[in-house]
This record gives C-alpha cells, structure tokens and sequence, in this order.
C-alpha cells in the first residue's frame, strides 16, 4: 500500500486549519504519515485525535528540546530521515518557510519539488495556476517528489480513522545549523489568519491611509482577515505580512471584498480563487471588475462604514 508524508502546521499549540486540507489532498496518494515536529512529546500527541478525524493513519512525533531554537532544520532532518528510510511523497503546505524545507528536502533526496501547487493527483500529478492566473499547467516529477500545496485550494474533509503514534527524536543541532538567540513574536491581532480566513477585506491605495477607519471596521463587522495590495504597503498604508498577490500572500477565502484595488494580475492572481468576489471601486473601467461576482461603482469611503454599519445593526439585532 502507498503511504505519503504530511508535515503538520500548528502554532501555539493549536493545529493550522491548512492541516486538515494538506491531509485530505495527500490522502489522493495513500495511507497518510501525519509528521509533528514540535519541542516535546506531549504537544506532538496533543494532534492525534484532530490528525485521525482528518484520516492521518499514523502520526510520528518528531521532537526536539531546542526546537523553538532552530529554524527548518528540525523539519527538513525529520522528513528527509523518514523518507530516505521509507521512500514516500511529502505534502506541506506552500508557505515561505515550507518551500525553503521543500528545497532543501528535494536536494537531499535526489527527488523533484512541486511546489506552490493547487491539486495533487492520485497520478502523483499536481495542478498549479502559472503566471498570474493566465495558464493552468499539470506537472510530474520523480523520487520522493515534494509538494507544496497554496493554502485554501482544497476543501478539508474528515475521514476519522484512529492515528497511531510513532516517536521520533530528533538529530541535535550541528554547527551548521541556525540558532535562535532572541525571538520577538510578531503581533497578533484578534482577527483570523489571512492565508486560511473564510472572508478577507482587501484595501487598495484607493483607501489611501485610511485602513483602520475604512478596511478594519468592515473586516470586523464580518469576522474576516484583513490583506493589502503592494501598492498599498509600498505607499506604508499597511503592514506587508498582510500583502496579497504574486508576491504576497495566496488566499482563497469564500468571500473576498477588495476596496481600491485596480485588479492588476499580480493582485489577483493571489485571490482569484476566491469563491465570491465583491470589488468596490470608483471607476467602473478598471479590470477588477472583469473577475466580480458582484461589483460596485462608488467612493469606498462611503460605501465600506455604511456596509460595516448596516452589518453591526443587523448583528445587534440578531438577524
Ligand atoms: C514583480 C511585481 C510583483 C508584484 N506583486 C504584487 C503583489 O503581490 N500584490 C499586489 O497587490 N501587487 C503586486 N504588484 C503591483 C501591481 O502590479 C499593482 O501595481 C498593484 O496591485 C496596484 O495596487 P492598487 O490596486 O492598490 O493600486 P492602483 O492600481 O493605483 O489602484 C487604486 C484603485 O483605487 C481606486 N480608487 C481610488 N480612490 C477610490 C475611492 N475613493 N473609492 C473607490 N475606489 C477608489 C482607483 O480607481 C484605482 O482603481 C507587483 C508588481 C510587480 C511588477
């Protein structure tokens, strides 16, 4: 029987909602290796039971004390020892880091990388969208291929079946990896996640610096994330970690509002998967509009505290 390695996302000691979508796509390829790297064994095995609903068959409990010191290494020894033993697949999920550790995998393994795909075969065949959207391709590669899977692109679906836990210890850190000597975590704002968010507001230089009285009050009235385009984040509207697009984030949230945003391909082509999109924009030639499910010409500063009002209203009210 084929089996294939997930490395599983968590943070905090909680699980990344992205887990239960890299394990429902990896199950296309066989029984399913859920691997935890994490500083010790009782955080590892807190994951069975959530790993299991998802249909992880096994989950290996990677560990090492110094975890938190070291930066991909942990990751990158436990996977490749795994797989150079028991040859398999590797499921991650497409994120900066990850695709470092799909790098470095694929180059200890002798094995071919997909990486940043959105589909994964039971061929071992991936699914990407290329060059802004505009080709879709279906890619190949040989050895223990690594995959790297956009978060949002698949739609989790449990099938529970009972993990069983495998320990792992961990090699310990070398003079040649990189240690952590001060770590100030970034901060963190009550709203969800951008990359895994259900509904993301998107502001655009149209918003000017207004995000915190236009962007953030809508995105709170809807319980959603808050991204940017670059333009936005090169004029310091915004924090980059929340840059959308070809060299941003990838979000794939079931509803996506963008406010003055012109819809330039390097912005949509990290959203155009979105299932419902709503542009606001003033000038009704702009390209956005060409990818909206719904679209609405107007001044945003009007329009997103009259949305973000009204929705307060109806929540206070119950409805
Ligand atoms: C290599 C490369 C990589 C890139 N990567 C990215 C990326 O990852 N993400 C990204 O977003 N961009 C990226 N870009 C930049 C991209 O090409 C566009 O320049 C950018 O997306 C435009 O941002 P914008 O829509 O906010 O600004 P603009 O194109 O200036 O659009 C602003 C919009 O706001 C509207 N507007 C203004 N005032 C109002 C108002 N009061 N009410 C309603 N609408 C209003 C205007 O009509 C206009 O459509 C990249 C570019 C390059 C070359």
């Amino acid at each position: 029987m084929s089996h294939v390695y997930v490395l599983v996302e968590h943070e905090a000691e909680q699980l990344s909602p992205v887990t239960g979508e890299l394990i429902t796509a990896a199950r296309a390829l066989g029984t399913v290796s859920a691997v935890v790297v994490a500083k010790d064994a009782a955080t590892a095995a807190s994951f069975d039971a959530e790993l299991g609903n998802f249909g992880a068959a096994q989950v290996v409990q990677a560990t090492a004390a110094d975890y938190e010191q070291r930066i991909v290494t942990p990751e990158v020894d436990a996977l490749h020892a795994l797989a150079a033993n028991n040859p398999a697949p590797i499921v991650l999920a497409a994120t900066p880091t990850n695709n470092e550790i799909a790098g470095r995998l694929a180059a200890r393994l002798g094995s071919g990388a997909l990486v940043n795909v959105d589909g994964i075969n039971a061929d071992g065949s991936a699914h990407h969208t290329i060059f802004g959207g505009s080709y879709e391709t279906s890619s190949t590669a040989t050895g223990s291929v690594v995959y790297t899977l956009r978060p949002g692109s698949v739609v989790a679906e449990p099938q529970p079946v009972t993990a069983a836990p495998a320990p792992f210890e961990l090699p310990a850190a070398t003079a040649k990896d990189v240690t952590v000597t001060s770590f100030t975590p970034a901060e963190k704002t009550a709203r969800p996640e951008l990359t895994s968010a259900k509904v993301v507001v998107a502001g655009g230089r149209g918003v000017g610096d207004k995000f915190a009285d236009v962007v953030e009050p809508l995105a709170d009235a809807l319980g959603a994330a808050v991204g940017a385009t670059r333009d936005a984040v090169d004029e310091g509207f915004y924090d980059p970690a929340f840059q959308i697009g070809q060299t941003g984030a990838t979000v794939s949230p079931k509803l996506y509002i963008g406010l003055g945003i012109s819809g330039a391909i390097q912005h949509t082509s990290g959203m155009q998967t979105s299932e419902t999109i709503v542009v606001v924009n003033q000038d009704q030639d702009e390209p956005f509009f060409q990818i909206a499910d719904l679209g609405v010409v107007g001044d945003l500063h009007e329009i997103a505290p009259a949305l973000a009002a009204e929705l307060t209203k109806r929540k206070e009210a119950g409805n």
